[in-house]
């Protein structure tokens, strides 16, 4: 194969003629998809063929630096969601990444686990052998987690248990070594009201205030992605990736995958490549239901109206959307710390005072990625609120019917309930938002448990033709009281004194409001459907639950053919989500490796 000075193994579409077969056919070079390709060339006698839509990054600072971070050339544009009806008809960006490495490349660089009850509920719902417990030795696995300096920690707050993490991992996972002061009176703010500091977030207890763990080689200060692995792996002769390429579907004999078509995106030049063991779609939450549904996967009846032959009548393809809801609170201050973490954008003599600093290999402000501060609070709904039972009341009288709409198929809406009792059940015991405040303008408010769902829809046969993404945001109108008290919790943290002495004013989106209608108003003009972390369209549960892969991540009815991305969860996790995408794909290529007797 060619050498194209990045790697060795890059190879191009005309180098793959009608007929080549490799072992397995990875749809989507992201983080699942290198992490599985990754692991099942390990064994030099596999053939491994990654096929990824988006390019190579190019290493720039917008990718490598914290500091510098700008993910928009490599994101999917433009992708937005049909209007959001109860958004009053808005419709918004999808942000994902679109290059080798998917998510990884792109993302903020937070790296950590959700709550223990999280992953036992996604084996509740059927993913049989997902639990927390069945989980952890693959979280360990996915890291080389690097403990910050004893002193800095101790001035800083950092607590963990090295018991927890893995120190062998292709993911370099590592705390900022640089903070502004505004930490300190947000720390100490939010422990004044009672909120307890976290041990370590990543003991399956991801609640209290905790310092968040990162994606980063802390000997460079630099993004660890998904890339890296394959990078250092590059002379693997056994492992090829086709990047700037389409998948655009799966080829069956009968229900049998055997290979898929793809397409160039420059020319559009199509072509086919088999497999001879098994094709893992690795697309992402949103592709990756979109190739399903190409490939004659998905509810028959919304199939034939593109005419496209069912192979497999799925109802639950593209069905259980979820993702996070995103608030941004602006602030303006009267005395706040210089530097904080609106400096970098708005005062260039420090910036590059700053990056002189990181190139030099000091601590520096270009450490961290601004979007979110170091430190986040994660609570259950009784730790945010008052009034969690009168929340999860209105959560139970919520029919599930009228929030996806009559004609949903019945199997959606059997898993639907079982999803909502799970979750009710388990509403004041794990994490259902997140707070951060960056210590300059902005605090982010993170809605992390909804009850609304979405889904993911093809209106047209072409893989270049963006499919119907509709997040379904606050049809539920439980998930706005969960905003709210998130939002009014906010709102006291930033009047503790310790926070009251910088002189917060709020911007946006509700300054002077205090009637709680005119304030939900605001929140629900001002709140974005999506940070980011779609999930969960090709769920792992029953298939009478409206499930499309079974707990080995095979799809069901089909054969030789799985989906290994975070499409495969229940239930969305209530943190960032890499970690957990990382630690599913590491278990899913065991289990791969498990049926062909190759582990
Ligand atoms: C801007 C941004 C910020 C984020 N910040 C964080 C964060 O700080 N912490 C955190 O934990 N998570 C974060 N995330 C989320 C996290 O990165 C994702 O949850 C994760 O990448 C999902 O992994 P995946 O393997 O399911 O899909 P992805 O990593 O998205 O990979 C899917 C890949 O498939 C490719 N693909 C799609 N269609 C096709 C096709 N037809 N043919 C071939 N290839 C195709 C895509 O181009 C993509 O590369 C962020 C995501 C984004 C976009």
């Amino acid at each position: 194969h060619l050498h194209l000075g990045r790697t060795a193994n890059v190879i191009e579409v005309s180098q793959l003629s009608n007929g080549t077969v490799y072992d397995f056919i990875v749809a989507g070079g992201g983080i699942a998809g290198l992490t599985v390709a990754d692991r099942l060339t390990e064994n030099p006698n596999v053939t491994v063929l990654v096929i990824e839509y988006g390019p190579f990054d190019k290493r720039e600072d917008a990718v490598m630096v914290p500091g510098a971070y700008f993910p928009v050339p490599y994101l999917w544009l433009p992708l937005m969601t049909t209007p959001q009806l109860a958004l009053g008809g808005t419709s918004y960006g999808v942000p994902c990444g679109r290059v080798v490495g998917g998510g990884s490349v792109v993302n903020a660089m937070f790296f950590h686990r959700s709550d223990a009850k999280l992953y036992d509920a996604w084996e509740e719902l059927g993913a049989t052998g997902w639990s927390w417990t069945d989980l952890l030795p693959y979280f360990k696995k996915s890291e080389t987690f690097n403990p910050p300096n004893a002193e800095y920690a101790a001035q800083h707050n950092i607590t963990w248990d090295e018991s927890l993490h893995g120190f062998d991992g292709p993911v370099q996972a590592s705390y900022a070594p640089y903070d502004y002061a505004g930490s300190e009176n947000f720390y100490n703010g939010v422990v004044s009201l009672g909120i307890q500091p976290a041990k370590d977030p990543n003991n399956g207890h991801a609640q209290g205030i905790f310092r968040l763990l990162r994606s980063v080689n802390p000997k460079t200060q630099t993004r660890s992605s998904a890339r890296v692995r394959y990078d250092r792996d590059a002379s693997r002769p056994n492992y090829h990736i086709l990047p700037s390429t389409a998948v655009s579907r799966v080829l069956f004999e009968g229900t049998t995958a055997t290979g898929v078509e793809y397409v160039a995106t420059s020319n559009g030049s199509k072509s086919t490549v088999q497999a001879s063991k098994e094709v893992i779609v690795a697309a992402g939450s949103v592709h990756t239901p979109q190739i399903l549904q190409l490939s004659g996967l998905g509810d028959a009846a919304q199939l034939k109206t593109l005419d496209i032959k069912t192979v497999s009548d799925l109802q639950g393809v593209g069905q259980n959307l979820q993702d996070h809801l995103v608030l941004k609170v602006n602030y303006n201050y009267t005395s706040n710390h210089f530097p904080n973490g609106g400096s970098l954008q708005s005062n260039t003599t420090y910036a590059n005072e700053q990056r002189k600093l990181y190139d030099g290999g000091n601590p520096s402000a270009y450490d961290l990625t601004g979007t979110t501060g170091n430190l986040i609070v994660q609570l259950p709904l009784s730790n945010w609120t008052t009034r969690s039972t009168s929340i999860a009341t209105l959560a139970r009288r919520f029919d599930p019917a009228a929030l996806l709409g009559a004609s949903s198929p019945e199997s959606v809406l059997r898993g639907l309930e079982k999803q909502r009792s799970i979750m009710i059940r388990d509403i004041n015991r794990e994490a259902v938002g997140g707070l951060s405040w960056n210590t300059g303008p902005e605090t982010s408010i993170y809605m992390t448990r909804p009850f609304s769902r979405g889904s993911v829809k093809i209106n047209s046969t072409s893989i270049f033709d963006a499919p119907l993404i509709d997040f379904g945001a606050l049809t539920d109108a439980t998930d706005l009281d969960i905003l709210y008290a998130i939002y009014m919790k906010n709102r006291d943290i930033m009047s503790t004194p310790d926070i009251a002495v910088l002189g917060p004013i709020e911007v946006t989106p509700a300054p002077g409001l205090e009637d709680e209608v005119a304030i939900k108003e605001e929140l629900i003009r001002a709140l974005a459907p999506s940070n980011a972390h779609q999930c969960c369209t090709a769920a792992m549960m029953a298939q009478e639950d409206g499930g499309v892969v079974d707990a080995q991540n095979r799809v069901y009815g089909t054969d030789r053919l799985s989906v290994v991305d975070a499409s495969v969860w229940p239930l969305i996790v209530s943190g960032g989500p890499q970690a957990s995408v990382y630690a599913g794909a590491e278990k899913a290529a065991d289990l791969v490796k498990n049926r062909y007797g190759l582990l």
